[in-house]
């Protein structure tokens, strides 16, 4: 049996496997195997777990536009951006990845368009594989759709879970530490109400894992157990964007504002440029950016022109930005502002900068 036909057999048994106490191990079984089916698929087709497409990260963040054909997302970069992507009134006019740059209130935002995705790209089918592990290093993910076509929504994010992109969730609060014998045992600090310790050996065993400490400090599922175990996934913010709305009435508008209420969206048109402001400043508030004052040693900090850094950046990240030798030469770092516990503190290449916190950085001398 080929893996295509094996993935879908096991889709197919899972779909008709009602969810309950006496099935549970056998779906978290299903769902390893078939995990473990689309990271081999994955591999075949050289796209999921790489390390993505020849597109340099530039900028102090990088957004990706995913979406069908022709819901209008080289217009829109087009609009956002510097670049000049080629736009056609017929499908797939974006034949590779074309990477143009949004300035907004100081960020330099580096913006992909991708080829349209369609039903089975990460199958393989089409161009899909290859664009989807470009969407992988990405710092947030545009998910655009047109006003007709709002059912696409789940089948992108299905696409995008394939090959292993979590959307707005966080990596899962768990830790699976190998061993070499002792059996399997598992922790727990919360009370888990959709797995059991059966159903957790025997994913793990699916796995090959027989000996390991497991610490479980969330309400996990067995998809995420799984991503645990896989290692390779990535997790990123999303935020939908409702295209082309000029063609749609004011009543139409209305129902696609009432089925996206709880998740963060915007609706716009590139074409006749509505609502393209409010567009740059959702992708800004949503990325989450810092400002960073340098101040060289024994020098006054640069207020005039801070460094814009992503919410969560630490002093290794600043450092990989100024200069590719920052992190060899590194010696300490300090640090005055909100992230400092006292003006000058005195920290190290992983500290957690904040907003408007002002860094020396102190290198070794090159020889
Ligand atoms: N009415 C209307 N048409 C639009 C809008 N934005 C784009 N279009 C049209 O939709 C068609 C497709 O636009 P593209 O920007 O090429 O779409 P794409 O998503 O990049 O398509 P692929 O390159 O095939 O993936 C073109 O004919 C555009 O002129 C819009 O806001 N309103």
């Amino acid at each position: 049996m080929g893996i295509e036909e094996e993935i879908r057999r096991i889709e197919e048994e899972l779909k008709n496997t009602p969810y309950n106490k006496a099935t549970q191990k056998h779906i978290g079984r299903l769902k390893a195997k078939l995990a473990k089916l689309r990271e081999e698929q994955n591999r075949q087709r050289g796209g999921g777990g790489g390390h993505g497409y020849a597109v340099k990260k530039s900028g102090d963040a990088t957004v990706a536009f995913v979406g069908f054909p022709s819901v209008g997302k080289s217009t829109l970069l087009n609009k956002l951006t510097n670049a000049h992507s080629e736009v056609g009134a017929y499908a797939f006019t974006t034949l590779k990845i074309v990477p143009g740059i949004m300035e907004y209130k100081g960020a330099k935002i580096q913006v992909l368009d991708a080829p349209g995705i369609i039903t089975g790209a990460s199958s393989g089918k089409g161009r899909g594989t290859e664009v989807l592990a470009a969407v992988r290093s990405a710092d947030l993910i545009l998910l655009v759709v047109d006003v007709f076509s709002l059912e696409h929504l789940p089948v992108i994010e299905k696409e995008l879970f394939n090959v292993g992109i979590r959307l707005d969730q966080q990596p899962p609060d768990v830790k699976i530490v190998r061993k070499e014998r002792g059996g399997i045992t598992v922790n727990t600090t919360v009370p888990l109400t959709h797995l059991d310790e059966e159903t957790i050996v025997a994913i793990l065993n699916e796995y090959k894992i027989h000996n390991a400490d497991v610490v479980i400090r969330e309400d996990i599922t067995a998809d995420q157990l799984i991503d645990v175990i896989m290692g390779n996934r990535v997790y990123i913010p999303s935020l939908v964007v409702v295209n082309k709305i000029d063609l749609a009435t004011e009543e139409q508008l209305k129902e696609i504002e009432e089925k996206l209420k709880d998740r963060p969206h915007v609706l716009v048109s590139g074409h006749k440029e509505i609502n393209l402001d409010k567009l740059k400043e959702a992708i800004y508030n949503t990325l989450g950016f810092i400002k960073i004052y340098l101040k060289p040693q024994g020098k006054k900090p640069d207020f005039d022109e801070p460094l814009i850094m992503l919410r969560g950046s630490t002093v290794r990240d600043v450092c990989n930005k100024l200069h590719r030798d920052f992190v060899e030469n590194f010696r300490y770092a300090q640090v005055w502002g909100k992230s400092a516990k006292h003006p000058g503190q005195r920290v190290g290449l992983d500290h957690v900068l904040e907003d408007e916190d002002i860094l020396t950085i102190v290198i070794k001398r090159s020889k």
